[in-house]
């Protein structure tokens, strides 16, 4: 028998249906029948979250009739999926499934009754997606006559901060993590973790932001010391740009870390964009693998980048649904102090900037953040910030970026990018390069962004051979 510990990641497509989820178990048994361990992460079925959080906003919009027929439909989604998976009516999984439902029926009932949805009852209502995913997956395991057994994300040793919504993982996690999860591993049992959620110390649910379940699965690598980490998806790994936008993107085969947070930060659906964080220090690979194509060996992250001659660009990728804030005020902005306020009153907040460029003139600074942050961010400038100083928002905007070990020190690039962008009479609103020169990034209006993607495509050849290093 190998000694190969592998995490397996399912996201929403993979878990949306009964077929879905006995393909994926497949997938796992295959592994284990092959000498592995394997722990299973598993994501919400697709849509549920989004649901989920539609459930909260009607309770605490007082529609509780509303958010009450929504728990009744996704109940019967889960309730169909058991059966078709073959569990009888009075069998463990359906007795499970609806003892979550009605617990998630009283949380969205306390929602209604306050009128008051704060981030920690919405990460208790929202973690129910994947809370409710994982006895289907157990149960689709032991169909295959494999022994299973589900956690929660907290009961599979995730604790993280108070950060609702957005939590981190506490240093302590990982050492707790190997305490409850060796045992099942030692005895030929599969865990089967709920993704995207863990618990506070005190044992309050959070959950790790969007797509977070990626996030889980390389906390589970590296507390195991994985051998690797996959996330299976619906796409053959990381592409050179989103399939869905651009019809010959093709797969990369070798990503570094560095390369993949900035494909993910700057938008590309697939990671989490810190999921690889945990793994920087162990170098415990990634692997994103194409779920109706197991054999392909899909993409591979890891430590080192490869680059390839003459493609110092891997991918393009958008952020969509940004807004540009501008502060102006010509003569102020250049004294530290003022410029020192417009962050701290930005950091209180704890927006995330996509981009920041100050004009050399000093009367000008741009900051680019999502449009659902935009209003609290243009309220704190107004409040916190000198009132000698203009503050104005620019919504429709996107954030297009290049991304690539290889451009480092490489010249022509960026002049490469504009090109391609005045070809399509892309007018670019800001732009910035990281110091690690991994990324170039243009904001640019949203309307254009999908033109300006298949331009920049092109122009940097990501169709033909990206990375065949
Ligand atoms: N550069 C990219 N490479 C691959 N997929 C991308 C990229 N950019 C966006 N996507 C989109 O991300 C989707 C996969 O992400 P997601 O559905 O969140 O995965 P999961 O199966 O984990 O839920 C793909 O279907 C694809 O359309
Ligand atoms: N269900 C959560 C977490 C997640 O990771 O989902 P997915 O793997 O389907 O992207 C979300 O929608 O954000």
């Amino acid at each position: 028998m190998s000694d190969t510990l592998l995490v397996m990641k399912y996201g929403g497509t993979n878990m949306q249906d009964a077929r879905a989820i006995r393909h994926s178990a497949t997938l796992a048994a295959r592994s284990i029948q092959e000498g592995s361990r394997v722990v299973v992460v598993v994501s919400a079925m697709a849509g549920v979250t989004n649901q989920l959080l539609q459930i909260a906003d009607a309770a605490q919009a007082g529609d509780i009739a509303r958010a009450n027929d929504e728990i009744a439909a996704m109940r019967t989604r889960h309730f169909t999926a058991a059966q078709e998976l073959g569990a009888a009516p009075d069998s463990d999984t359906v007795r499970e499934l609806r003892e979550m439902h009605e617990t998630l029926r009283q949380a969205v009932y306390g929602v209604y009754l306050l009128r008051e949805l704060t981030p920690r009852s919405r990460d208790l209502i929202v973690a129910f997606g994947e809370r409710l995913s994982a006895p289907l997956m157990k149960l689709a395991l032991e169909q295959l006559g494999q022994r299973a057994h589900h956690l929660t994300g907290g009961e599979a040793g995730i604790v993280t901060d108070t950060h609702f919504g957005n939590a981190r993982p506490l240093p302590g996690t990982y050492g707790r993590i190997k305490d409850r999860l060796s045992g099942l591993l030692g005895a030929g049992v599969t865990p089967v973790v709920s993704g995207f959620m863990g618990e506070t110390e005190k044992g309050a649910i959070t959950t790790l932001g969007r797509g977070g379940t990626d996030f889980s699965a390389t906390i589970i690598g590296k507390a195991l010391s994985a051998t690797e980490v996959w996330g299976w998806k619906d796409v053959d790994g990381v592409m050179s740009a989103d399939p869905r936008v651009v019809k010959d993107a093709r797969n990369i085969d070798v990503l570094s870390y560095g390369e993949v947070m900035e494909l993910a930060y700057f938008g590309a659906k697939v990671l989490h964009p810190l999921a690889v964080t945990p793994l920087q220090d162990s170098g415990i690979p990634l692997r994103l693998k194409n779920s109706s194509d197991p054999d392909f060996a899909g993409t591979l992250v890891q430590a080192e980048p490869r680059d390839e001659a003459g493609h110092p660009v891997k991918a393009v990728t958008a952020i969509r649904n940004v807004s540009i804030i501008n502060v102006s005020g010509a003569g102020v902005l250049g004294i530290p102090e003022v410029i020192a306020s417009v962050f701290d009153a930005i950091a209180r907040e704890n927006v995330t900037l996509l981009m920041v460029s100050q004009s050399s003139s000093m009367s000008n600074v741009s900051l680019a953040v999502q449009t659902v942050d935009a209003e609290r961010t243009l309220n704190a400038l107004r409040a916190g910030v000198s009132l000698e100083l203009q503050v104005e928002q620019q919504d429709n905007v996107a954030v297009l970026a290049i991304v690539g070990s290889g451009m480092r020190g490489q010249k022509g690039v960026s002049a490469r990018l504009f090109t391609a962008l005045a070809a399509q009479d892309v007018n670019i609103l800001m732009i910035s390069q990281g110091s690690s020169e991994l990324n170039i990034s243009v904001a640019v209006e949203a309307a254009h962004v999908d033109d300006a993607t298949r331009s920049v495509h092109a122009a940097f050849s990501l169709g033909t051979a990206v990375s065949a290093g």
